[in-house]
C-alpha cells in the first residue's frame, strides 16, 4: 500500500479531529464544478459526460475517505467507469468494504457534495456526514481505486487520487481494472488473514481462483465447442486474455473478438451486451468474422460487470434466427442446476431468484414454478440486498448484470455435510467449486461466463437446449427525452407511476388492449431518459404498444 507523496501535513492533519478544510479547498479550486450543472447520485454511482466529472470525482474521493474512516479504516473502493454508456460518458462508483454496492444512506450526501457552489457548502455536508455517523476522524482512511478504457479516465483519475491525497489517505491505485475486479479486490483485502478470506487480494489472484475452481468443476467432462466473445473493446479483452494464462485453450476453447482497447470511439460501438440485448441483434458486422449457425456466443459490456450469450438458429440468413440468451435465461439456467446439485448432496438449500421488473414474463413464470422469486427495483445494489435473504440467492438483471449469492449459513452446510454416497459427494464438490468460481461481490462476465460453461458442459448442452428451457415473450425497450425525466416517480418496484398524475392510468388503458401484454415506464438512473419496456402475447402488437405508451409518457411531458 502506497501513501501519495507530499502528504505528510494532510496524514497529520487529519490524525487529529480537524478535517483538514485548507488542503480540501486548495483542490475545491482546481477541480471547479462546471456552472448550472446538476449531478444526480443514480443507479450505479454519477454518471454523465466524463469531461465534466473532475470536481465529482474530487468530491467523492473525499466522502471515500470518509466512508472508509466510519467503517473503522477498512478498505473502500472508487472505480472510475461508464460501464455501457458511449465512450464520452464516464462516472464514478463507491464500493463497501464487502464488495457491494455504497451503503445507499449515503447516497444523498453523495448528490449534494456534488452540487455544492462553494467550499463553504461542501464542507457544511462533510460536517452533516461526520455527525449523522459520528466518524472518528482520527480513524485511518484505506481506498482502492480502478479505472477502465475510456479516454477520459486518466484525468479523472488524478481529481480521485487529489481527493484523497487531501484527505491523507493510504490509496492503492489498482489502475486498469474490470468493476468486478475491484470489487473482488476490496473484499478480498478486507478478508485477508481472517477465516473468511475470500482470496488472494491481487488481480492475478482473481484470475487464479476463478481458473482453479473452473478446471476442477469441467474435470473429466468432455470439451464442448468454441466459445466466441465479444469483448466491446473494453476492459474485458484485457481480462479475458489474462485469464486464458490460467485456462488452457483445451479446457476451454475462446476466440476473443472486439479487443481493440484504446482504439477511439471503438468502445461499446456497435457491440457489447448492451448493444446485443437492447437491439435483439448480433454485433454490427460480426458476420465478417465467420460466425456460424449454432456458434455458441457472448456479449460483455464495456466494464464487464454484464454477459449475454446468443446463437443463430435455423437459416442465420433470416433475421428471427437470432436467439438471445440473457439475464433471465442465466438465471433460470444457474438456479435448476444449483438447486439439483443440493438435492443431490442431499443438504436443505433455500434457493430463491432475484429479478427486476424488466425480466421478461415468461422467464418469471418459469421460475416462480420452482423457487422463490423476489422483484426488486432496477440496479444491481436493489437485487444484491434482497438476494442475501436466501440460502442461495441467484439476481439476474435482464441485461445480464448478476451472480449467486451463497449465505454464511449455506457455505456452513457445504463445508460441515457428509455426503452417504458417491454420488451425494459428487455434487457436493461441485457446489464447493463453484461458489469459487462465482464473484459473490458483484456481477461479473468473466465468472458469469464460467458459470454458464460449466453448467452447459456438465448438462452436455448447446444453447439450443438451454434456449428451449422456455420461450420468452416478445419484448422491446424504448427510450422517451423528457423535460424533466425526475418528474416521473414510481412504486411497487417500479412497476407503477406514482407522478405524473394520471399517466398510470392511461397505461393501464392502453395495455388493457393487448393480449398478455404488461408494459411500464421509469426513469433512468444513468441516462437522461426515460424508459418504456412493452411485452405482449403476440408479437405483431409489440411495436403499437411501445410505441402508444412511448407517446403517452412524450405527452405527458409536453403538457
Ligand atoms: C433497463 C436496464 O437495463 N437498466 C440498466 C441501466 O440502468 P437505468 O437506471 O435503467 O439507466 O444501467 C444500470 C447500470 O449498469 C443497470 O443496473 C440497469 O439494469
Ligand atoms: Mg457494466
Amino acid at each position: 500500500m502506497t501513501t501519495p507523496a507530499g502528504i505528510d501535513a494532510a496524514i497529520r492533519a487529519t490524525s487529529s479531529d480537524e478535517i483538514p478544510f485548507a488542503l480540501i479547498e486548495q483542490g475545491f479550486e482546481a477541480f471547479p464544478k462546471p456552472a448550472g450543472k446538476k449531478f444526480e447520485y443514480g443507479t450505479t454511482g454519477i454518471r454523465t459526460k466524463g469531461d465534466t466529472l473532475e470536481s465529482t470525482c474530487y468530491r467523492l474521493a473525499i466522502i471515500g475517505a470518509l466512508r472508509s474512516k466510519s467503517l473503522n479504516g477498512k478498505l473502500i473502493g472508487l472505480m472510475v467507469t461508464a460501464s455501457h454508456n458511449p465512450e464520452p460518458d464516464n462516472g464514478i462508483k463507491p464500493i463497501d468494504s464487502r464488495g457491494e454496492m455504497l451503503d445507499v444512506t449515503w447516497e444523498p450526501y453523495c448528490t449534494a457534495a456534488c452540487n455544492a457552489v462553494d467550499a463553504q457548502e461542501f464542507f457544511g455536508i462533510l460536517k452533516k456526514l461526520i455527525h449523522a455517523y459520528k466518524i472518528d476522524l482520527k480513524t485511518p482512511a484505506k481506498v482502492i481505486y480502478g479505472h477502465d478504457t475510456r479516454p477520459s479516465s486518466p484525468m479523472l483519475i488524478k481529481a480521485v487520487a487529489s481527493g484523497l491525497a487531501a484527505m491523507g489517505a493510504q490509496t492503492i491505485d489498482a489502475g486498469l481494472k474490470t468493476t468486478p475486479q475491484l470489487h473482488y479486490l476490496v473484499h478480498a483485502h478486507n478478508t485477508a488473514g481472517t477465516e473468511e478470506a475470500y482470496g488472494e487480494p491481487t488481480e492475478e489472484g482473481y484470475y487464479k481462483k476463478l481458473a482453479d475452481a473452473f478446471l476442477k468443476l469441467v474435470e473429466g467432462k468432455p470439451a464442448t465447442s468454441k466459445l466466441t466473445v465479444d469483448c466491446a473493446n473494453g476492459v474485458g479483452a484485457h481480462a479475458l486474455l489474462n485469464i486464458q494464462k490460467y485456462i488452457p485453450s483445451s479446457a476451454l476453447e475462446i476466440r476473443a473478438l472486439r479487443t481493440a482497447i484504446g482504439t477511439k470511439g471503438a468502445l461499446n460501438d456497435g457491440c457489447g451486451a448492451d448493444y446485443v440485448k437492447i437491439g435483439q441483434k448480433l454485433p454490427k458486422d460480426i458476420e465478417k468474422d465467420g460466425v456460424q449457425q449454432g456458434d455458441r456466443m457472448c456479449s460483455f459490456d464495456g466494464d464487464a460487470d454484464r454477459i449475454v450469450f446468443y446463437y443463430l438458429r435455423g437459416n442465420p440468413a433470416q433475421k428471427d434466427s437470432f436467439r438471445l440468451l440473457d439475464g433471465d435465461k442465466i438465471a433460470a439456467l444457474a438456479t435448476d442446476y444449483i438447486s439439483e446439485l443440493a438435492k443431490k448432496a442431499g443438504i436443505e438449500l433455500n434457493v430463491g431468484c432475484v429479478q427486476t421488473a424488466y425480466a421478461n414474463g415468461s422467464s418469471t413464470k418459469y421460475l416462480e414454478q420452482r423457487v422463490p422469486v423476489t422483484c426488486t427495483p432496477t440496479g444491481v445494489k436493489h437485487l444484491h440486498r434482497a438476494a442475501e435473504h436466501y440460502d442461495v440467492g441467484v439476481y439476474f438483471e435482464a441485461n445480464g448484470h448478476g451472480t449467486v449469492l451463497f449465505s454464511p449459513d449455506a457455505l456452513k452446510l457445504l463445508s460441515e455435510a457428509k455426503p452417504t454416497t458417491p454420488a451425494a459427494e459428487d455434487a457436493l464438490i461441485q457446489l464447493r467449486n463453484l461458489v469459487d468460481v462465482i464473484n459473490q461481490t458483484v456481477g461479473d462476465a468473466i465468472s458469469d461466463m464460467l458459470l454458464v460453461e460449466v453448467i452447459l458442459r456438465s448438462r452436455q448442452w448447446d444453447c439450443e437446449e438451454w434456449d428451449a428451457l422456455y420461450e420468452e415473450l416478445p419484448n422491446k425497450m424504448l427510450k422517451v427525452i423528457v423535460k424533466d425525466r425526475a418528474a416521473f416517480t414510481t412504486e411497487d418496484a417500479e412497476r407503477r407511476l406514482v407522478t405524473p398524475t394520471g399517466l398510470q392510468a392511461k397505461i393501464d388503458e392502453v395495455v388493457a388492449k393487448y393480449k398478455d401484454a404488461r408494459s411500464f415506464v421509469r426513469p433512468s438512473g444513468t441516462e437522461d431518459c426515460v424508459r418504456v419496456y412493452a411485452e405482449t402475447g403476440l408479437a405483431a402488437e409489440l411495436d403499437s404498444l411501445a410505441n402508444n405508451v412511448a407517446k403517452l409518457v412524450q405527452e405527458a411531458s409536453d403538457a
